[in-house]
This record gives C-alpha cells, structure tokens and sequence, in this order.
C-alpha cells in the first residue's frame, strides 16, 4: 500500500478579492473544457452562482464544486476539480475548508486594480495550506491595466514570484488556454493510496429538494462507491451510500470515487446538521484509525433580533428561518420576545453581510417585513460571585452592581486605501477606538493595521469605510481576542419606560453621541398625541440625552367645525390605518420607522 502522485487529476481553487473576476473566470474554465454549452451558458451570467440574490449581488456565497474534463497540449486528458470560494470576509471560513480540499490556487488579481484586503487573506489562507499559487493578472483589456506593476506589487507584498504570471481578460476569453496549461503544469497532483482504506474529507454539505442532503467529499485514500457503508467519525453515524457523483456543473452519477478525486455522495441523511464539515468519512466495517486534521466550526459572531412587522407572520417567519437555517448551519435563532415588538427571533450570524444576505433573503423569498434590532456581539462577563457568563443580547445583561468586568472581542483589520483618503480612514478607525499597528505601502496605496473593538464594526463600520473612501478602500480583518472594555447598557426611554428593542451596549465615550443621535431619530418619527412624549437616552438612572415630542394642539377633527359628518368620519379612519403601522407602547404609538430609523443611526 503505498501513497503516489494521481497524474491525471488536479485539484484547485480561485482566490482573490471581490470583483477581481472569479466567477467571470470559473465561467470561462467551463465554457471551455465544455462543461456547458453555449446555449447552456447563455442567459446566466455567473454558472457558479446559484442563489439569486447572489447573481444580483455578484456575490459567491456558499461554495460549489465543478469538475472539469481538459485535453493538454501534452495530449493527455485531465480531470480539474475547481472548488469555488467566497471572496467575502464574513465567509472566510468556507474559503478555508474549500482551499483544504485542493493542492493549488490560481491567485486572480485584477490589474487595473492591484493586491487588495481580501487578496491578501484570502492568499495567505491558501499558503497556509501548502497551495501552489499561480498569479492571474484578470482585466488586461482595460486602458487602466497595468500589469508590470502589479507583478511587482505581488511580490513585494504577497512575496511570490510572479514573474512568470498568466495574463489574462475573463471577459473577452484571452489567455484562457493559458490558464488550462499553467494548471496541469504548475499545480501539483494530488496524492493518495487507492488500496488503503477509505479515507475522505467532509468538505461541504447542503439540502436539495430531489437528492435530499447531499454532501461533497474529497477522497483522500481508498474509494468510496455506491452501497458501501460508510461512517462519520466525528458524528459516529453510519450511512449506506446511496449516489456517487460530481458536477460539470450538470449532475452526473458515476459508481465509485477514487483517491485525490472530489464529489458528491447522498446517503439518507435526514439533516444537514447530522453532517459535520471537516469530518473525516472512513469505511464502517474497517475503519481508518486516525481522522483528518477537519477545521474549526464557523461560529456566529455578530446577533440581532428580528421581529416580523405583522405579528401575524410570527409562523411564517419561524418556518422560513428553518428553510433557510436547513442550507446554512451558520445561521443560527432561537425564540425572543420583546415588550415592544412581541414575538421574534434572536438571530446568530457569521457577520453583517451574512445578516443582511439573511434578512433580505426572508423578505424577498419569504415576503416577510421585519425589523431588525441593533447588530451585538458576544460579550464575556465575570460576575462578582465568581461566574462568567456570555451575553449577546443587551436584555440579558446582569444588574451593574453584579459585575465585575466586562470583555469584549476584538479584530485585526487590514484596510487598503487610495493615499488621498488616508486620513479620513485614520479618523475613523480612531473614532471606533481602534489601536493602529502598522502603516505601508502598496504601490501608491496605504496599508493600515488596525486593532479595533468588534462591537465598533459591526454597526455600519464597512459602509463608513466606503463612504470616506469613495468605495475605493478594500477591508478585511480577523478575530483576535477579547478585552477588558468600559461598556455600559444604553436605554431608550419613550414617555418615561424603557423599549426593550432599542438597548444596546456601547462603550461609555461613545454613548453620549449614539444615545443622542437615537433620540433625535425618534423625536422626528414618533407622531405628535394628545399629550407630550419625552423621549431619553440613560444609562442606568442618568439621562445622557432629551429630546419631546410636543403634545397635539387640537384635536384633528376640530377643524371641521362639526358640520360635515362623512368628512370627520374619513378623518377618524384615515387616523386608524395610520395606527395599523404603529407599535403601541405604554401609551405612545411608535411607528416601525422610528424604529428601524433609530437603530440606524451613525456616530
Ligand atoms: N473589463 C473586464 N471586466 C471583467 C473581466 N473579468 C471580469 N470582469 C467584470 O468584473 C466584474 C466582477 O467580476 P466577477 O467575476 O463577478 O468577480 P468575482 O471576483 O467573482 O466577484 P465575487 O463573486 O463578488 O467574489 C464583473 O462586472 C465582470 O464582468 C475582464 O477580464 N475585463
């Protein structure tokens, strides 16, 4: 039994930075290898990307597999499985478990544009897995291409030769053939034992509605065919497989999948959370001995509460969370109420684009309207009596005087910015609290470091960076570990009671601004009644910020001088559908902008 090289087969990934071509290149590499037709291929832009919303948003969300059937110039023919990436921070883990299942990388950097945040990542992930990279220099038909120097700037940041890069347009199909060759030729093959027992990695899993659970696997050693009885060694389940196959992107069923190859498998699987990614799959009669060294779980980080706007959707919001939850076991919710907005859900997310792509994604699919509360973190507290506890949720915060300290998370942040907007990307790393590290050159653009509090980006810290910078700064970051911080629990106080859905926390130096900025939202949007409304910011009993709605002078049927009956009854109607869209609180009618407004605000 012994290990070598599979010549024919070559395993690969495409990192780069969003917008810099992936999916435009992926589309070539199977409009080429004939994949597809062209009829096939008409009509849809991106092949890979299967979700709407993702073809709207020009955003890889969850990873695909393709393989490839290719005829070399050296006249052997080529099997190249292509695992597709998110190029998004927020996913970065689904990079990683995709980019473990391959030996190389086409690294695509456009060259009108240059190495950017997520170049950087997404790069560095792949080397960390002993990719082979080969450089891709994408957009070469534009004017602004500038392909020397950015070879350089490849080298000089990233550190790897690329001299000797591919250059490319994915858009009009030059150099494309190039590409193919530099795959067989630069990217090694994989390596395994087809004699040794079965052996194969979990690199992904989802729900069809025909197949069921379906889930991709790399064979590492041994074969995994149909029939066979397999098991997770993780989960201890066994399975009988049930099909065997891979996708051109077209299904395909075949018996067996031997070492070094990568496919799908269905097995009866009842639910995708019965699979765990980074499992290792062995043969249930003989099973290996020591599993894959498998990946970290992708765990949320960023919470917020969603409630639907109609009570009456609570059902359907609960059902639809469950769809969407049964392809994304990232996604996670639990049950919620607030004396303001009723029933909802609590919601876990990977980061803000996964939120958004959630809540957008239940409205549009599910036409739901919601309201989402205001983004969290996860916040370590150790209490005086000795415990630590885990709070995501600002409703859940202990009494003060019952906490000893409170810890929050912190990021490294890699942003990459034009130098003329340097100094307003300064301003607002430093206005989120941050801590700079380090500050280069890439070329003409600055590379800044920043040590930053979670908690600070996960407001509308992405969109800021693009406002300041024009859209021309690129952003990533990383977790890196929790500390100490001056937090405290702002309220939101409507005629003199809290609304629960508005609290959040905030470190002490910035509650003051949010707490004001909220305050002054609200005044605008909460209607005038029949009495006045004094609408406060506080932390515990201290008023940091006043604003009141004045009470309504005269009643709205006054001016009708009690004359014309049908005119004043239409006025009373029209004033109870207004009310329809409000919220009652207490005595106060709160309209759901006030709060979507409220909870929107930047300081
Ligand atoms: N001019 C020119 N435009 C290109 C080329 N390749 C891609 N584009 C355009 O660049 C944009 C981004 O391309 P995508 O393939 O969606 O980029 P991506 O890296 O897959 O982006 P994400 O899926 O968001 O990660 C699209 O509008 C493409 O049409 C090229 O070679 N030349």
């Amino acid at each position: 039994m012994t290990t070598v090289p599979i010549p024919n087969i070559r395993n690969f990934s495409i990192v780069a930075h969003i917008d810099h071509g992936k999916s435009t290149l992926a589309d070539r590499l199977i409009q080429m290898t004939g994949g597809l037709s062209d009829r096939e291929m008409a009509g849809k832009e991106q092949v890979l990307d299967s979700m709407d919303i993702e073809r709207e948003r020009g955003i890889t969300i969850k990873a695909q597999t393709v393989r490839l059937q290719y005829r070399a110039k050296d006249g052997k023919d080529y099997i190249f499985n292509l695992m597709d990436t998110p190029g998004h921070v927020d996913f970065a883990y689904e990079v990683s478990r995709s980019l473990a299942a391959c030996e190389g990388s086409l690294l695509v950097v456009d060259a009108s544009q240059g190495v950017e945040a997520q170049t950087l990542a997404n790069v560095y992930q792949a080397l960390d897995n002993n990719h082979e990279i080969v450089p891709v220099l994408n957009k070469i038909d534009l004017p602004a291409a500038e392909p020397e120097k950015i070879k350089q700037q490849i080298e000089d940041v990233i550190g790897i030769d690329a001299s000797d890069a591919v250059m490319i347009s994915a858009k009009t199909g030059l150099g494309i053939p190039d590409v193919l060759e530099a795959i067989v030729t630069r990217l090694p093959p994989p390596k395994g034992d087809r004699e040794a027992t079965l052996k194969a990695l979990l690199v992904d899993s989802w729900y069809d509605v025909y197949l069921g659970v379906v889930v991709l696997v790399r064979i590492v050693d041994g074969v995994m065919k149909k029939g066979q009885r397999i098991r997770m060694m993780g989960t201890g389940a066994a399975y009988d497989v049930e099909r065997v196959g891979f996708f051109t992107p077209k299904m395909q069923q075949v018996d067996e999948l031997g070492p070094g190859e990568v496919g799908f498998i269905t097995a009866a699987i009842k639910e995708v959370a019965d699979t765990r990614v980074g499992d290792t799959i062995t043969d249930d009669r003989k099973p290996v001995s020591e599993m894959l060294p498998g990946f970290k779980p992708a765990i949320p980080v960023v919470f917020c509460g969603l409630f639907p706007v109609d009570a009456d959707d609570f059902e359907t919001l609960r059902a639809a969370m469950g769809k969407l939850r049964l392809n994304d076991a990232s996604f996670s919710f639990e049950m919620e109420t607030s004396a303001a907005l009723g029933f909802g859900f609590r919601c876990g997310f990977l980061g803000l684009l996964h939120l958004e792509i959630i809540q957008e994604r239940l409205s549009r699919e599910f036409d739901l309207n919601l309201i989402a509360t205001a983004p969290s973190v996860i916040y370590k507290m150790k209490l005086t009596d000795g415990q630590e506890i885990e709070i995501h949720n600002p409703v859940d915060m202990p009494d003060v005087v019952k906490i000893a300290e409170i810890q929050e998370p912190w990021i490294e942040a890699t942003i990459l910015t034009p130098d003329e907007y340097l100094g307003s990307v300064l301003k607002l790393c430093q206005d989120r609290r941050g801590n700079q590290k380090e500050l280069t050159y890439v070329g003409s653009r600055a590379m800044v470091k920043y040590d930053l509090p979670l908690n600070e980006v996960v407001f509308d810290f992405y969109d800021r960076l693009k406002s300041v910078s024009k859209g021309y700064a690129s952003f990533d970051y990383h977790l890196t570990d929790y500390k100490p911080a001056d937090l405290v629990k702002m309220q939101i106080l409507v005629n003199n009671e809290p609304v629960d859905a508005l609290s959040m926390l905030v470190h002490r130096t910035r509650a003051e601004g949010r707490g004001r900025a909220m305050v002054e939202k609200m005044k605008d949007l909460i209607p005038p009644h029949m009495f006045q409304i004094p609408i406060q910011a506080a932390i515990g009993g201290k008023v940091i910020a006043r604003e009141t709605v004045r009470a309504l002078r005269k009643d709205v049927t006054a001016k009708c001088y009690g004359g014309d009956i049908t005119r004043k009854r239409k006025l009373l109607e029209k004033q109870k559908e207004g009310k329809k869209k409000m919220r009652q609180f207490g005595k106060v009618d709160i309209p759901q902008e006030a709060f979507i407004a409220a909870l929107k605000v930047d300081s």
